[in-house]
């Protein structure tokens, strides 16, 4: 049985440029199951980011709702949207925004502790998921030690830290090469499919997008083909 995780309803955000109403979005309307994988595919200012901020509650639609477990988040205070964000999303960005001065494993375990984890079970948990992500002999290492693809790597394992239902990710290999950005997209889909976590990737890569199980396809922030119709 599928369960609906997130749903945006006739999203629309609408900026003025000083002069002119920007329309980034219009009509958005798509839902993410519980444990589903789905990219949002367009290129450059399709709207991809606007749309994810605006799942992620980072940013607020001009007009719709975004629903997550049928709750519309525009009626929730700060403090809750702020406990949401922490406890039921994780959070990757195309260039990864590790904390510089901290290691791989205290970079991971940064959101347990902020959640009131003990520093014994959160260096745990950061061990465990470093591993997993295939970095088990880096923990030690910061940030600027590491390869791009191995930060990314790093910035996969923190956003599953608190075992979030939905992981939101804005170009994640936006910033590597090739293989990487495969291997990198691979190991996000490997995840999903181990821990039921959904996952969000925005890309401007379409083979990319397409290597994934479903896709959302915004063009001048409308979308044109979604999961499975026909592409126009
Ligand atoms: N705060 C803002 N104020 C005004 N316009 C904005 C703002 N944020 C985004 N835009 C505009 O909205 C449009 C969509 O931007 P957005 O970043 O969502 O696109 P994108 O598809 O993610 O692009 P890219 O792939 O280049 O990151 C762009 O035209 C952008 O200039």
């Amino acid at each position: 049985m599928t369960t609906e995780l997130l749903a945006c309803e006739q999203v629309g955000k609408c900026y003025w440029d000083g002069n002119h109403d920007l329309d980034v979005l219009q009509g958005v309307n798509f839902s993410v199951n519980d444990g589903e994988l789905l990219a949002i595919v367009g290129s450059s200012g399709s709207g991809k980011s606007t749309l994810l901020h605006c799942m992620g509650g980072l940013d607020t639609p001009s007009t719709g709702r975004i629903l997550f477990r049928g709750n519309d988040i525009a009626k929730w205070s700060p403090r809750k949207l702020a406990e949401w964000r922490n406890q039921q999303l994780g959070f990757i960005y195309q260039f990864h925004h590790l904390l510089p001065e901290f290691t791989a494993l205290e970079n991971i375990a940064m959101p347990l502790l902020i959640q009131g984890q003990s520093a014994k079970q959160a260096r745990l948990r950061a061990t465990e998921l470093l591993q997993r992500v295939g970095l088990g002999q880096r923990g030690e290492h910061r940030p600027a030690e590491l390869s791009g693809g191995e930060r990314q790597r790093v910035a996969i394992a923190r956003a599953l830290a608190n075992q979030p239902a939905l992981v939101l990710a804005d170009e994640p290999t936006g910033n590597l090469d090739d293989d990487t950005a495969q291997q990198v997209m691979a190991l996000m889909h490997e995840l999903n499919q181990e821990l039921a976590t959904a996952f969000v990737i925005v890309t401007h890569d379409l083979k990319l997008a397409q290597s994934l199980p479903a896709q959302v396809r915004l063009q001048h922030g409308k979308i044109v083909t979604s999961l499975g119709e026909a592409s126009q």
